[in-house]
């Protein structure tokens, strides 16, 4: 009953918190993508204000030059006027135009003759420069700004609404943008509402999620600097944030069946290998190993099999690992030796052939699975000298350790053989350090001999060093004729163990084989 509260609980646990995760990741995703795409606007906005400007100057520079093309009228005159009215006509960004001397403004098309001069004092800014002229903002009447570029004789006021669509677009209604020279000493225009707080962001005053990116002319010495808020998850629209955050139930309640589904197959795998275990279901089989030389059968190595009622055949490499996994290892080897010796203590008697049981590491540091080994032997009258067993390591384990155990087991007088050398798991340094009887080599480097997988001279090397060791040398899984013939001819003292000799066989099947091998 506790069992099951707790399964619920953590099932329950799990979908929450697969949930959560798929919620925080979809958001980190959507946030980052809608800062990109702000981004994006931001920068096309402070081009699009660029372009804005620097037509704004041509504009301004095309009326100058047209204006001194023509300069014969005298200044102000009728005719005067009248010249730059027309020419007024064709600058849609210009507001007005006219002629100025050191007392000021003297006349303009809109505000014709103006006397006395209107004096052009700046808003209490230094006078600037801009594309050759000097660039103004000026207090022309009451309540009336206007912005000007004086070049000579001449003076232009640009329209106060060259900017004010951006204002009045909702795409850019948010943004704010300052144009400015490339060095930023000298400010322009200003576009947008929220101008000062760019202003507090240029002057390093960081904003939290305000963006600001800057274009700049390859003609003149101007750069738009636009900024703005980046657009985050929770403005996007109700839509948008009904489908993320249905799109992180979905995929958060996907994890975790997917988490429970294979939970449960595993447990359910494990249950059944303990049942099986337990019911005595699981069954061994022998490999004969031989010498290579004589081709005499020297040895057995037993394997467990399982054939579950439903899913039929496991491999070991599936239901081994998952025993070592859920503490069900040592049972199995138990097992295994146990039974191993009950089905070979009578062929062993007539038939002068040792015997290997793999074990796990854990199996070989532990003092009782000795005391087990040792006992078994007593009682079912097999020589410990004819038991190799065989160490195969998953997880690499300490070296000092793994020594000092080895010693118990040899002095209880049993052989203990590395497997799968070749793999990774056994290296060089194991076989320096370790006083095994047998080293097993792994059928991928077996497999090397006729596929030419390992360069001949390192293989021939190999050899040459797997000579050089006084333990006893098995070359596992051999196929082909071919591989055993190279054995033959470059180390004959080895022995061999694979299909080309014999496939695993059942007690019956090896008893068989032996009688036929005489
Ligand atoms: N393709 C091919 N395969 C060949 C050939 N000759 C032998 N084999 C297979 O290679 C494996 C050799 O055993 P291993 O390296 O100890 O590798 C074993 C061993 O690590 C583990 N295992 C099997 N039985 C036991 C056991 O009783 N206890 C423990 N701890 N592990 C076991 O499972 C692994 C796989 O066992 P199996 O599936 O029985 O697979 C066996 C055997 O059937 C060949 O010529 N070609």
């Amino acid at each position: 009953m506790l069992r099951r509260i707790n399964l619920t609980f953590s099932h329950m646990l799990v979908t929450l918190l697969a949930i959560l995760s798929s919620l925080a990741l979809i958001l980190v995703v959507a946030q980052t993508i809608a800062w990109r795409l702000s981004e994006a606007k931001v920068e096309a906005f402070s081009t699009t204000v660029l372009e804005r400007s620097v037509y704004l100057l041509r504009q301004a520079q095309g009326i100058a030059q047209q204006n001194a093309r023509n300069d014969n009228t005298p200044p102000c005159s009728e005719a005067d006027l009248s010249r730059l009215r027309s020419l007024l006509w064709n600058y849609q960004l210009i507001k007005d135009v006219g002629r100025v001397n050191q007392q000021g403004l003297i006349c303009s098309v809109l505000w014709g003759r103006v006397t006395p001069p209107l004096p052009l004092m700046q808003k209490g800014e230094p006078t600037k420069q801009l594309a050759g002229a000097t660039f103004l903002h000026l207090p022309v009447a009451n309540g009336v700004e206007a912005t000007a570029l004086r070049r000579h004789g001449l003076i232009v006021f640009l329209s106060p609404f060259a900017f004010s669509r951006f204002e009045s677009d909702p795409d850019t209604a948010l943004f704010s943008a300052l144009t400015m020279n490339k060095t930023g000493t000298e400010r322009y225009f200003s576009v947008g509402r929220g101008a000062d707080e760019l202003s507090q962001a240029l002057n390093g005053q960081s904003r939290w999620n305000y963006i600001v990116k800057k274009s700049c002319s390859p003609h003149y010495d101007l750069c738009a600097i636009a900024g703005a808020h980046a657009a985050g998850f929770f403005n996007e629209s109700p839509i948008i944030i009904g489908f993320i955050l249905f799109m992180s139930v979905f995929t958060g309640t996907l994890i975790s069946l997917c988490w429970h589904f294979w939970r449960s197959k595993k447990t359910s795998l494990s249950a059944r290998l303990q049942r099986a275990l337990a019911q005595g279901r699981l069954s061994l089989v022998y490999q004969p190993v031989f010498e290579i030389q004589s081709g005499t059968m020297s040895g057995v190595e037993a394997l467990l099999r399982w054939e579950d009622d439903d899913m039929g055949a496991i491999s070991p490499e599936v239901f081994i690992p998952l025993a070592e996994e859920t503490g069900l290892m040592r049972q199995i080897t138990e097992y295994v030796t146990a039974r191993a010796f009950s089905e070979m203590r009578e062929l062993m008697q007539r038939h002068p052939f040792t015997l290997s049981i793999n074990i796990s590491l854990m199996d070989l540091l532990a003092d009782d699975y000795l005391h087990f080994l040792s006992e078994q032997a007593r009682l079912q009258g097999v020589t410990p000298g004819r038991v190799i067993l065989e160490i195969t390591e998953r997880q690499g384990g300490d070296l000092e350790n793994m020594s000092c155990a080895i010693a118990r087991f040899k002095r209880a007088g049993f052989l203990i053989a590395l497997d799968d050398f070749g793999t990774g798991y056994s290296t060089i340094s194991w076989l320096s350090q370790l006083d095994v009887d047998e080293i097993k080599i792994d059928k991928s480097l077996s497999d090397s001999i006729t596929t030419h997988s390992l360069n001949k001279t390192l293989l021939v090397n190999l050899i040459l060093l797997l000579k050089s060791m006084p333990q006893k040398v098995v070359f596992e899984g051999l196929e082909e004729a071919e591989q055993v013939n190279y054995l033959r001819s470059h180390f004959p003292q080895s022995y061999g163990q694979g299909w080309w000799y014999s496939r695993p066989l059942d007690k019956i099947s090896l008893q068989q084989f032996l009688i036929s091998d005489k």
